[in-house]
């Protein structure tokens, strides 16, 4: 199955890609408030439950795709404590936000942030124990080719971890979000952030998204098994394992 291409600025010829990252470039600067502001700060219990499924594996060498600001490889350096993780992203604005926050916090001896593609990662075959991706996958311009490279660079036993907007299914929480994302998401983002169309693009994405078994399925086919998918929070955000 494959999702209809839904991009940020409709009346632009740029692809996908590029689209994701200026609009990433743009908003770089309020991301981090209007992310725990949107979602009232549950964006960061989603992220400490999707990091925690890897505390079994213990992760020495941990790569995150689409790190933007970088709080998801914040928080796994947190509850995990790996020897290295290194961040790539496909937006200078995110990234250097991301990197003054590691100076902030001197974890550059740890963490490590580069500009990276996740349809071409920069790295060998097998070179890391575990992937980690919040909130990136929904932007990526080919899913099943970026979660096919994701595999590539995991060793053989080593675990991707993807934390993704999904859709809640159950009366009446499916009929509120939609009006909450639909209306609010954009009101308030277009107050805070320099970019109008980003919070638009946000809820229209997430609806054309495959979630739950139409993720795993693609999971699969890129080469992972031992899926497992676990919604939360009435299913507006979803973890996803995949075992190399
Ligand atoms: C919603 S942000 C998530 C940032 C961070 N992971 C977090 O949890 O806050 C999505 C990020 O994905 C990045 N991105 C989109 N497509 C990408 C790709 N093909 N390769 C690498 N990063 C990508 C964007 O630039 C953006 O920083």
């Amino acid at each position: 199955m494959t999702s209809k291409t839904i991009i940020p600025y409709k009346d632009n010829n740029a692809g996908k890609k590029q689209q994701v990252a200026t609009m990433f470039n743009n908003i770089s600067k309020t991301y981090d408030f209007l992310n725990h502001f949107l979602s009232l700060g549950i964006d960061i219990i989603w992220r400490k439950k999707a990091i925690k499924s890897l505390k079994m594996l213990q992760p020495k060498r941990m790569l995150d795709v689409a790190t933007g600001t970088g709080d998801f490889a914040f928080e796994a350096i947190k509850i995990l404590n790996p020897d290295k993780i290194i961040g790539v992203d496909i937006s200078e604005g995110m990234l250097a936000v991301a990197k003054e926050k590691i100076a902030k916090r001197g974890l550059g001896h740890k963490f490590e942030v580069a500009l990276g593609d996740s349809e071409g990662l920069p790295f060998d075959a097998a070179a890391f124990d575990a992937v980690t991706v919040a909130f990136g996958v929904r932007n990526f311009e080919n899913l099943k080719q970026g979660l096919q490279d994701i595999c590539r660079v995991l060793k053989p036993g080593g675990k991707a971890v993807i934390l993704e907007f999904s859709n809640p299914k159950a009366f009446p929480v499916k009929q509120l979000y939609n009006v909450y994302s639909k209306t609010m998401m954009p009101f308030f983002g277009r107050i805070f952030s320099k970019d109008s169309k980003a919070y638009n693009y946000l809820p229209e994405s997430v609806v054309q998204f495959p979630d739950g078994d139409a993720f795993t399925s693609i999971l699969k086919e890129a080469g992972f098994s031992e899926t497992i998918c676990r919604p939360q929070t009435f299913g507006i955000c979803t973890i996803y394992i995949g075992t190399k």
